[in-house]
């Protein structure tokens, strides 16, 4: 090639660039649609011989990175002209594992193959009954079983499959991450993972956005809390202390919607059971996701080829093939091939799910015909938020009535309050899950968190942040953060904590843009041609712009802000400080711990939290 003829770094000019990211480009797209094709057939059909395939892609995907990577660094792009020439060049820089010497490549992408598999396979048996995977099953249990032993059963069985079995790997998975990470000039592998967001001040950033966040939370803590003591009983429930993981209607404790019959505030108001209601009308797998596209289309926004339908995994097969249940959007990177996988149950929740996933091929779409290194999210928060903004219109009362999937004309004020209270246990009740999943990572990566002590700074940081504690005992035998499938299949995390406050910044303009009058949780923006051209503007930019101007473009501000999210809940954060004065809550948990074995361990850790009770008080009288 004409570059690597050149005699001296002077022809190593603008004009050579160009040709250089144009060959890049179009030999990606093959290479990548190659090692995306091997990777889908794997997930879609778990079997050694598929591995293997997808595993030689992946080593011909790193050789094309590789080779372009070391050759990009030769451009002096300082002198140059073009911003996107420079942008991409700059992007070409991080060549990620692929700056592994081969043997160390291999045993890496086998060691992440080999996590991923683990946690896609793994099943609970009962004693002599069946085997029940997590998806549909395990979740089920967690979801609407209320009998705490029964619970106990699921979650430890779970951490037992999958957690156990990958903690020695994790220790190896650790070291090459951070091998690879300063291969490519960074200090370790969440310092890589935190360069996407091109910010010097990221982490102070976060720390600010959840500080905004804690009165909602410790608000919503207490008045959870105190629900669940009202069914669980003190034998279960300290009030002053953290709430065991087990009973919050999830296996991680995530989201906490699954128990809001348990914390409903008017439940002489139930809302309409909308899985029900999916079910009499006789909703199917792709049903559920044409009425995400639907969505989407009804903006004036791009509707899914034909491939979408023809190669999507929209149900778990029924052939007896293994796969991976974990919902994800796939881009084939050839502009024209998009897929969802996931293994459908019909219920209000799916449907919401589906939405958040239409969000991501949505993204794929406006951008597929960017150069490769440009199709990706301004930064994966947005790639995130594009289908939970949607998902906030689509689970609202107004659309759902106009849908037909709710009967009830009117929401009263109660009813109202209730409704809120449902997207805050899944909305509120994540902030600090999405925070310390990669604080914890953070932490491991640089050295802080040193291997023998993995599992109890774990769930040290599910104290400090979540007010939870384990409902039994854990030990060093034990790996909890790996019973998450974003740990065990190493995907970065904070993108969802981000993109729980921007989907709140983004829904607010947007519902400007589509002339929305009153509060914003009654605002839909479904046919809004209006807020259709405005996210469309911003997802057709892909990753080609630094995110705060694409931010700009949206909103009209740079940064980042929590005003919308606390406009949105305002309504229910006073209902809940009243009730918590009522009740006379603690916000907090200066318990610090579930049963006297944990007192001991923990006290340490919460003698060493900052979290202050003075200050604490003093924003229940602002609050107030
Ligand atoms: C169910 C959802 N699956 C992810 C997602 O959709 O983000 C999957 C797996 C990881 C990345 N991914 C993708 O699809 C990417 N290809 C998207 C992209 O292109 O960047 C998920 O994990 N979620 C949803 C909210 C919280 C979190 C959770 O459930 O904890
Ligand atoms: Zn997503």
């Amino acid at each position: 090639w004409p570059w690597s003829r050149a005699k001296a770094s002077r022809l190593y000019n603008e004009t050579v660039a160009k040709a250089f990211l144009q060959f890049y480009d179009r030999t990606a797209q093959v290479v990548w649609n190659q090692f995306m094709e091997a990777a889908w057939n794997y997930v879609t059909n778990i079997t050694k011989k598929n591995q293997e395939e997808m595993l030689y892609k992946d080593v011909e995907k790193s050789q094309h990175t590789l080779y372009f990577g070391t050759r990009a660094r030769l451009f002096k792009v300082a002198n140059f002209q073009d911003s996107d020439v420079k942008r991409m060049l700059s992007k070409l820089l991080n060549v990620d594992k692929a700056a592994l010497p081969k043997e160390e490549l291999r045993e890496y992408n086998e060691i992440l193959a080999y996590m991923e598999t683990t946690y896609s396979m793994a099943q609970v048996c009962l004693n002599e009954g069946p085997c029940l995977p997590l998806e549909p099953d395990l979740e089920e249990v967690m979801a609407t079983s209320r009998d705490q032993k029964e619970l106990l059963w699921a979650w430890q069985g779970w951490r037992d499959a999958v957690g156990r079995q990958l903690r020695m790997t994790f220790e190896r998975y650790v070291q090459l991450s951070n091998k690879a990470a300063k291969l490519n000039g960074y200090q370790d592998m969440g310092a890589l993972w935190r360069s996407t967001y091109e910010s010097d001040s990221l982490q102070e950033d976060l720390e600010q956005l959840f500080q905004e966040l804690q009165p909602l939370y410790l608000n919503l803590h207490a008045y959870v809390r105190r629900a669940l003591y009202r069914f669980y009983g003190p034998e279960l429930i300290d009030l002053r202390g953290p709430i065991p993981a087990h009973i919050l209607g999830n296996m991680w404790a995530q989201s906490w919607v699954n128990i809001l019959d348990l914390a409903l505030p008017f439940p002489e108001k139930p809302p309409e059971d909308i899985t029900k209601i999916m079910k009499g009308q006789h909703w199917k797998p792709e049903k559920m996701f044409q009425e995400a596209e639907k969505f989407f289309t009804s903006m004036g926004l791009l509707s899914t080829p034909p491939e979408f339908w023809e190669n999507s995994m929209m149900e778990r097969p029924t052939d007896g093939r293994e796969v991976e249940c974990h919902a994800s959007a796939w881009d084939f990177y050839n502009g024209k091939d998009f897929r969802i996988k996931k293994c459908t149950e019909v219920t209000i929740k799916d449907l919401l799910s589906i939405f958040h996933q239409m969000g991501h091929i949505q993204y794929f779409l406006q951008y597929k015909n960017l150069s490769v290194i440009f199709r990706a999210g301004a930064n994966p928060a947005f790639e995130e938020a594009v289908g939970s903004v949607v998902t906030l219109s689509a689970s609202s009362h107004k659309h759902l009535l106009n849908r037909g999937l709710l009967s009830q004309q009117h929401q009263d004020k109660e009813e109202e309050v209730n409704f809120l209270m449902s997207v805050a246990l899944e909305k509120i009740a994540f902030i600090p899950f999405a925070y310390l999943m990669d604080l914890f990572r953070w932490k491991v990566f640089d050295g802080t968190i040193e291997k023998d002590v993995y599992n109890q700074e774990w769930w040290n940081l599910r104290l400090k942040y979540q007010g939870l504690c384990p409902p039994i005992p854990r030990t060093e035998e034990d790996f909890d953060p790996g019973a998450k499938f974003h740990i065990s299949a190493s995907l970065p995390y904070i993108r969802y904590f981000l993109s729980l406050v921007l989907q709140f910044q983004f829904h607010e303009a947007l519902c400007k843009a589509s002339g929305h009058m009153g509060p914003l949780h009654r605002c839909d923006i479904y046919n809004s041609k209006e807020a259709g051209k405005l996210l469309e503007d911003v997802l057709k930019l892909g990753s080609s712009k630094p995110w705060p101007e694409v931010l700009e473009k949206m909103t009209g501000e740079t940064k980042v802000s929590t005003k919308a999210l606390m406009t949105y809940f305002k309504p229910l954060l006073n209902w809940l400080v009243t009730e918590n004065v009522r009740q006379g809550e603690i916000l907090g948990w200066p318990d610090f711990s579930c049963s006297f074995e944990e007192r001991e361990t923990s006290r340490a850790a919460f003698l060493g939290m900052e979290l202050n009770t003075d200050l604490v008080k003093s924003w229940q009288w602002t609050l107030l």
